[in-house]
């Protein structure tokens, strides 16, 4: 599956705590997300595979695709459809070559156009900028103007996610700067339910498409 436009969930492991995460996944895809990113900064590697596997067959019930961050070795284990890679997380490239044809391969850019041309270079599939509003999941992120979306666009006909406080208030603007993926964790999975979560995947869907 090629990457258009679309919703980009990331899950967070303490808004998803509590047996949350397949439930909420399971509403943010019926809601219509595209993308799920698997994230979770913990050591836990028995319950980090088991999750992943189950967020596997998920997204696939939904005809979604499931990325994990971090973590080139798990993304194999569980075969799921991508790795994302932030600046520290090791080398593209070879994350390029570990990776079977047509995994998709996306790269954290932060807000700097050399590190865009060297993730396309390294055979990045999509590139994420960001954080562009202000993170309760990621408060110390380095803050991104919207233009790297448009200058971005100028140098690479990569899809790019916009990422970091993205909301239904403003997401437009995003979506005006260039990005083609909103990619979202809070203003998803901070809900008192499941049909919440559903119901702003669902609103996020419609102005990405509108
Ligand atoms: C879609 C997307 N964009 C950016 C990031 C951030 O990646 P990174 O800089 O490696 O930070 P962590 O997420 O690992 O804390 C991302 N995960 N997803
Ligand atoms: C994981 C992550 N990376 C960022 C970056 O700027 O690279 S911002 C971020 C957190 C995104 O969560 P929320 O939608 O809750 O702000
Ligand atoms: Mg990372």
């Amino acid at each position: 599956m090629s990457l258009t436009r679309g919703l980009y969930a990331i899950t967070d492991s303490l808004l998803l705590a509590d047996d949350r995460l397949l439930p909420y996944c399971e509403a943010v895809l019926k809601g219509g997300a595209s993308l799920l990113q698997y994230r979770d900064k913990t050591r836990d590697q028995a319950r980090r595979h088991d999750e992943a596997l189950r967020l596997r067959e998920l997204c696939e019930r939904y005809g979604a695709q499931l990325i994990i961050n971090d973590d080139v070795a798990l993304a194999l284990a569980v075969e799921a459809h991508g790795v994302h890679l932030g600046q520290t997380d090791g080398s593209l490239s070879e994350a390029r070559a570990r990776l079977p044809q047509g995994a998709l391969l996306g790269a954290t850019c932060h807000a700097n156009l050399e590190l865009a041309a060297a993730a396309e270079q390294a055979g990045a599939d999509y590139l994420a900028f960001g954080r562009f509003f202000l993170s309760k999941t990621k408060p110390g992120a380095a803050a991104a103007p919207l233009s790297i979306l448009h200058d971005a666009g100028q140098q690479s006909r990569l899809p790019k996610v916009a990422i970091g406080g993205v909301s239904l208030d403003n997401a437009a603007s995003l979506l005006d700067a260039g990005a083609d993926y909103l990619a979202v964790v809070n203003s998803l999975f901070a809900a008192d339910n499941a049909a919440e979560v559903e119901r702003r995947a669902r609103a996020f869907v419609e102005l990405i498409h509108s």
